[in-house]
């Protein structure tokens, strides 16, 4: 498809707890949106990361300059729909042109009911970011195309009446309502005829995954390992999870602050004492240290982007990541069973964890890199071989 786009667009303006203000063009649906401002470095993947449940609450600032030049696709999605509250970029690509394109960007949010700013300095606003840690925002997209000076006025009220992320339980709000079930793998794409084919694996294994915000590609590369997933509520108590007589135990990534979630904490508490095989992506990450008896801190500047160098402290092998989160937990509150396998190369902080009286690890990044690189994909293979092992042994003792 290839298509040029009219540029007729209202004014819209981002506004800043801080009283900062940006004065753009609307690329999205008309309103306002008010949520915590981050920046994330990724030059591709967009609509990964806007369909990505973790960016709930949060207006995604996008370093690149120029985004929306391949379109949206019903393929290149995380979840079944926008979660991002707002979408912030410096150039929009006056043309969508890829054979996969389905629609245009800006169609996409209205079609989604998000807003969005462009031709702002986005530069200028990553700089404040770093400068002091992710900010309070609004965006306002004006009423009759041009902004009158009581809207952006009614914008920095609205961002400066923002009470932040710490305390916020978000991931029970974008779980599933009921558990499914999910078999289907990783997908491959036919560059000869431009269709795409998905993997349908043998599943002798079970596993049930929390959903507190769960990414499409982590159920597809959990099915890759040949485990048939059950997807069951944020809330559900592990006793009902345990009805499903899994072999392991998956807790996904997720929106808002981990330590409130104590429904989750306690869950994972049970879990490791009965000693089943239990991986955790970053809110799960976060939730199995809270469980080990550690802390969660907000960080000033949360990790956004698909380019993150990660070290593996065992063999020392530089992992460029993907990464999406802005609490991290602190090291220096774990307990001795408990051992550091990761550090970020950007600023030091925890990474991944291992316990060490039972199969149960974590990471703090996106093994399941969509978008982003593929670097630490193996971490579900060392799920899967902790998973099949478990599998095993409950058969020999069954047998
Ligand atoms: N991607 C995630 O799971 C994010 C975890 C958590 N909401 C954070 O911001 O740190």
């Amino acid at each position: 498809m290839s298509l040029l786009i009219q540029d007729s667009r209202p004014q819209a303006v981002l506004a800043l707890g801080d009283g900062t203000t940006f004065i753009g063009r609307s690329i999205g649906a008309p309103g306002k949106v008010i949520a915590e401002v981050v920046f994330n470095t990724a030059m591709t993947g967009y609509q990964e990361i806007l369909t990505d449940p973790s960016y709930t609450g949060q207006i995604v600032n996008l370093t690149y300059p120029h985004i929306g030049n391949v379109g949206v696709n019903s393929e290149d999605v995380e979840s079944s729909r926008v979660y991002a509250s707002g979408l912030v970029i410096e150039a929009l690509s006056p043309v969508v042109s890829n054979f996969r394109a389905q629609s245009s960007l800006s169609d996409y949010l209205k079609a989604s009911g998000v807003v969005g700013i462009s031709d702002i300095d986005n530069r200028a606003l990553t700089q404040i970011i770093r400068d002091n840690g992710a900010q309070s925002g609004c965006i306002l997209v004006a009423a009759n195309g041009s902004l009158t000076q009581e809207e952006i006025d009614e914008a920095v009220d609205s961002a400066k009446s923002y009470g932040g992320m710490v305390g916020q339980d978000l991931a029970q709000k974008v779980t599933t309502d009921k558990p499914y079930d999910w078999t289907e793998g990783t997908w491959q794409f036919n560059n000869k005829d431009g269709s795409t084919s998905y993997n349908h694996p043998e599943l002798p294994l079970h596993i049930v995954a929390y959903d507190f915000g769960i990414k499409t590609n982590i159920l597809r590369l959990l099915a890759d390992q040949g485990m048939k997933v059950t997807v069951v509520p944020a809330k559900t108590s592990p006793e009902d999870a345990l009805k499903y007589n899994p072999d392991g135990i998956f807790f996904s990534n997720g929106p808002g602050d981990p330590e409130p979630c104590t429904y989750a904490i306690e869950a994972a508490r049970v879990f490791l004492k009965k000693k089943i095989p239990f991986f955790g992506i970053c809110l799960g990450h976060q939730i199995l240290g809270l469980a080990l008896g550690g802390k969660t801190v907000k960080m000033k500047c949360g990790h956004h982007g698909a380019n993150h160098p990660v070290v593996d402290l065992e063999n020392k092998r530089v992992y460029i990541t993907s990464q999406n989160h802005g609490f991290a937990v602190d090291a220096d509150s774990l307990p001795s069973n408990v051992k550091v396998t990761h550090k970020s190369l950007f600023d030091g902080s925890l990474q991944g964890i291992e316990v060490t009286d039972t199969p149960a690890f974590s990471f703090q990044g996106h093994p399941e890199a969509s978008p982003g690189p593929q670097d630490i994909r193996p971490l579900f293979q060392k799920f899967g071989q902790m998973v099949r092992e478990y599998a095993a042994n409950k058969q020999a003792q069954q047998g």
